[in-house]
């Protein structure tokens, strides 16, 4: 699965979705398009309600877009994809609460890989999460961030070289949300995975990522596209607190807020039945010409 490196990993080109229920349609992706190298981490930074699932979905090969096309590792997405592990934010109910913890990471491997095969990367996934002591019992005796521990071992397991999460950590308290976070960056480096994950939550979006790719309302176009030149090695107080960090909040909090105000959109669910136009571009920064901000900060 890693020996074919050519290309981007992800590949979303003029991708458009519209929901139709009667006569109404609400348009939720409209001609968006985004690649994402091998290796990278990317964030997806939208307002409640962009689209992001809906593009997250498309990645998973949940849901065929209308228009445009979705490649992963050169591949047209038909179907769900192998090589792929999903962690939604929804971990209490992506869990199965009868089976054990180990059960719970052990289900999402394929069933045509052997006994032993399987534990073996059962018990290495929850070693990673650091969960290996908790492989007999059962969700309900967890805590909600140990719950989500289980979520992230079982995509693991699968051995991916691509993570999609959907709001992984939202449904957790802020010191619970923090170790998740460098949980992540620890893991992504050991299983060499490429991540893609949706947030609306702007610093950890920063904190995680190599890219920061923020949304417009819906229908979600990229409006501005953030390198964000720290290096991988993240620190939750340390990099918090850099030059870098502070002004690409600021930044994505403006893109944010512009992107808002521009769309008259009120927490991100605007009336549904319009066709609407492509999200506002901000015209800040160095415009290359697509409407795409784009900006490399040095460490
Ligand atoms: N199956 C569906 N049928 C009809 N409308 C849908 C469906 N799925 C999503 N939508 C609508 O599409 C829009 C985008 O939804 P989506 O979940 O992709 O946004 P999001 O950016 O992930 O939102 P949030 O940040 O609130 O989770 C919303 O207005 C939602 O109500």
């Amino acid at each position: 699965m890693r020996g074919d490196l050519v290309g981007s990993m992800v590949e979303v080109d003029d991708v458009a979705v519209a929901f139709r229920d009667g006569r109404s349609t609400t348009t939720v992706l409209d001609g968006l398009s985004l690649h994402v190298e091998r290796d990278e981490v990317v964030c997806l930074l939208g307002p409640s309600g962009c689209g992001k699932s809906t593009l997250l979905r498309c990645l998973a090969g949940l849901r065929a877009p209308d228009r445009g096309e979705v490649r992963l590792r050169g591949e047209p997405v038909r179907g769900v994809p192998d090589g792929l592990g999903v962690v939604f934010q929804d971990y209490g109910r992506s869990l199965l609460p009868w089976s054990t913890v180990a059960r719970n990471v052990e289900f999402g491997l394929a069933a045509d890989l052997d006994r032993s095969t399987r534990r073996a990367r059962t018990e290495e996934a929850l070693e990673a999460v650091g969960l290996a002591d908790a492989a007999g019992r059962r969700p309900g005796q967890l805590s909600g961030g140990m719950q989500q521990r289980v979520a992230i071992a079982r995509a693991l397991a699968r051995r991916p070289d691509l993570l999609l999460m959907d709001e992984p950590f939202a449904s957790v308290d802020a010191l619970t949300r923090a170790d998740l976070e460098d949980l992540l960056v620890r893991v992504r480096r050991e299983y060499a995975m490429t991540v893609v994950l949706v947030t609306h939550d702007i610093d950890e979006s920063i904190y995680l990522a190599d890219r920061v790719v923020v949304l417009s309302p819906r229908p979600a176009a990229v409006v501005a596209d953030l390198a964000v030149g720290l290096p991988r090695e993240r620190d939750q107080i340390a990099t918090r607190e850099s030059e870098v960090f502070v002004h690409l909040r600021a930044q994505a909090a403006e893109l944010l807020r512009s992107g808002l105000s521009r769309s008259g959109a009120h927490h991100g669910h605007p009336g549904v039945g319009e066709r609407g136009e492509r999200g506002p571009v901000v015209g800040v920064g160095d415009d290359p010409g697509d409407g795409v901000q784009r900006e490399h900060l040095e460490r």
